[in-house]
């Protein structure tokens, strides 16, 4: 390859004034070039660089080529050192022809950001016209560029040699460059030397792929659980290695891929990527896989489904145990844990399980009902109960439940003197609504749950003990998600085909996402997905950013919470929460809300107010 004789002045004018050009006269890679630029529009007497990238969109692409940036660095700088006596830069550019790296002589550098030649601009041929970056990533051969063989006047006075760079799997994935003022005279060996540079680092790529296998082994031997079927892929997910609970099932795994498991009728579970430790990129996948027959012979059967994720925790698979057994009793179950961990979720899922499936699952939470609501929320009126009581009466939940399941929710909010009631219905089994006199049987399952210590209730005299003892049957313990962050990657995934979200988390995010505490448990790790996902869609954000955004949320959550709670008490925000479901229920109606609610209309229309709801 030998560079090629600069163009002159006069070739260059008659071709931008009149688009006309003797072809014998030029490299007719340049010549292409050249019409490309015309055609598309490309200011000649521009071609300074124009999209630049903000430092943080930077360092994103930078994370997602730190493979790229890893093998070829090193080569980039021993190029350097070839040259360093010249006055030339030495850039590394992405497969979309982002400069991802500048180095080399700070003069030249110097003079390179008086046309936007800098980290982070995109020089392709649409930008700035033919150059050897652009131009070697359309045509992807190497190429030198010299004077006024460049389209656009910007870069005249420059000369630049440059070659694609391959992977190991011969994929393009950017290219390597030498930049230098036309005054500095490069030997004509500059392009060899760029041509065995992009060489090396293929040879580079090859070499860490071996790496990257013998470490995806290395953490093979880690894995917990033996008698989970697992298979192990590379990134590009070829099988290249399966756990021993499968060696009987899975014969030619060898030159399997991931996708033909799905033509024998496998599932996959989870799937969990693997990060190098040296590059940090994926190197393969740790999948957990299933038999197809398997599940549907499971669905036959009836064996307990968990409506959500499991995970792969021993802390959350004694949970579900523990609900199988419920389920196929009419225990009453009294469910603890901390708020947005599951608990509504593992009550529906005990009764799903049980012989009341088909019957109606009713669930109340009892601490966001007023105080004078809750007796007749919980055991219905009978027409005409009260002044304001609906016409034909209301149907309490224990009567909604009749033949299903009741789930008490926050029952340790329920008001004193209403435990009495509710002891009463449940050691009777029948309920009598508010001014009736006709008691009604009930054939109803009871499920409690509560985030506060009820002992501790008991012990202070604020919950009955008697009632208790009738609630306190079947303890399930539903643990936080701190206590079981193995299964965030299962929560992140279901989170993700949920909602069709097709990303994957780079390791680092995972670990920021693995050491924060999760104080608002599940909701709260769906509400930061949500968040991400609304925010940067696919673009997956620099893990410093995701790191400040848990910081900000933080406080910002805090001061919020400190503004409402000092604007409206505990109370005062049930009783606004209520008002807002009865003028929903009702269609706006304000007397109708009133009637129900049973407040007199002035006073209603006063809290409207005062709630800012008028
Ligand atoms: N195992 C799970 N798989 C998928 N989603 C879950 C799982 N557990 C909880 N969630 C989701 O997390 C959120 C909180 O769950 P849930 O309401 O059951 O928690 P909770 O403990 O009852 O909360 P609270 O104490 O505030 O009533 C819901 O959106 C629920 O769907």
């Amino acid at each position: 390859m030998k560079v090629i004789n600069p163009l002159n002045q006069e070739i260059w004018d008659r071709f931008v004034r009149e688009g006309a050009l003797d072809t014998i006269r030029i490299n007719k890679r340049i010549a292409e070039s050249w019409y490309l630029c015309r055609q598309s529009g490309v200011n000649p007497y521009d071609g300074k660089g124009k999209v630049i990238l903000s430092q943080d969109s930077l360092m994103t692409r930078k994370k997602r080529n730190q493979k790229l940036l890893y093998m070829a660095i090193p080569f980039l700088e021993k190029l350097q050192k070839v040259y360093e006596k010249s006055k030339s830069i030495f850039l590394l550019v992405d497969r979309n022809g982002y400069v991802l790296c500048a180095k080399g002589n700070q003069q030249t550098l110097k003079r390179a950001e008086s046309i936007n030649f800098v980290e982070g601009v995109k020089w392709t041929e649409d930008e700035v016209g033919t150059n050897a970056i652009g131009t070697a990533l359309r045509i992807k051969e190497p190429i030198t560029i010299v004077g006024m063989e460049h389209y656009s006047v910007a870069s005249h006075l420059w000369g630049c040699s440059a070659a694609p760079i391959y992977n190991e799997h011969r994929e393009f994935v950017g290219i390597i460059n030498v930049s230098y003022p036309i005054d500095d005279h490069l030997d004509e060996y500059v392009l060899g030397a760029v041509v065995s540079t992009a060489y090396a680092i293929e040879q580079r790529f090859h070499i860490q792929s071996k790496e990257d296998e013998l470490e995806l082994f290395k953490q093979a031997s880690n894995i917990d659980n033996p008698d989970l079927p697992i298979v192990l892929c590379d990134e590009k997910e070829k099988i290249v290695w399966i756990n021993h609970c499968l060696r009987h099932s899975l014969f030619n795994w060898k030159d399997m891929y991931l996708e033909d498991l799905y033509n024998q009728d496998w599932l996959i579970q989870t799937k969990f990527p693997l990060y190098s430790n040296i590059h940090h990129d994926v190197i393969g996948y740790r999948i957990h896989i299933q038999k197809k027959k398997e599940k549907k012979r499971q669905h036959a059967s009836m064996i307990f489904q968990f409506d959500g994720v499991k995970g792969t925790s021993k802390i959350f698979e004694n949970v579900i145990k523990c609900c199988e057994r419920a389920a196929k009793t009419d225990v009453t179950v009294h469910i603890t844990g901390e708020t947005g961990t599951g608990k509504e979720v593992v009550a529906r899922s005990i009764h799903f399980n049980s012989p009341r499936k088909n019957g109606p699952f009713i669930a109340i939470n009892c601490g966001a009902i007023p105080k004078d609501l809750i007796g007749s929320e919980l055991f219905g009126y009978v027409e005409g109960a009260f002044t304001g009581a609906k016409r034909t009466g209301h149907k309490g939940k224990f009567e909604q439940a009749n033949g299903g399941t009741l789930f008490l929710d926050e029952i340790g909010e329920i008001p004193y003197e209403m435990q009495v009631a509710l002891l009463r219905v449940l050691q009777e089994k029948q309920i009598v609504p508010i001014g009736g006199t006709k008691p009604i049987p009930l054939d109803i399952r009871i499920i409690t749950a509560t985030h506060r210590n009820l002992y501790e209730l008991v012990r202070l005299g604020k919950f009955r003990e008697d009632l208790f003892y009738r609630i306190y049957v079947y303890p399930i313990q539903v643990p936080p998600l701190r206590q079981r962050k193995e299964d965030l990657p299962s929560f992140i995934q279901y989170y993700c085909e949920k909602n069709d979200w097709p990303i994957s988390f780079t390791q680092d995010v995972m670990e920021v996402l693995m050491k924060h505490d999760w104080p608002g448990n599940i909701r709260e790790l769906f509400n930061v997905l949500e968040r991400i996902r609304v925010q940067y869609e696919e673009n997956l954000p620099d893990v410093s950013i995701i790191q400040s955004m848990f910081t900000h949320w933080d406080k910002r959550e805090r001061n919020e919470s400190n503004e409402s709670s000092q604007q409206l008490s505990f109370r005062e925000q049930m009783e606004k929460n209520c008002i807002m479901e009865m003028l929903e229920k009702t269609a706006g109606n304000v007397t109708a809300a009133a009637a129900i609610l049973n407040i007199p209309r002035s006073t209603f229309y006063r809290k409207l107010k005062k709630y800012g709801l008028s």
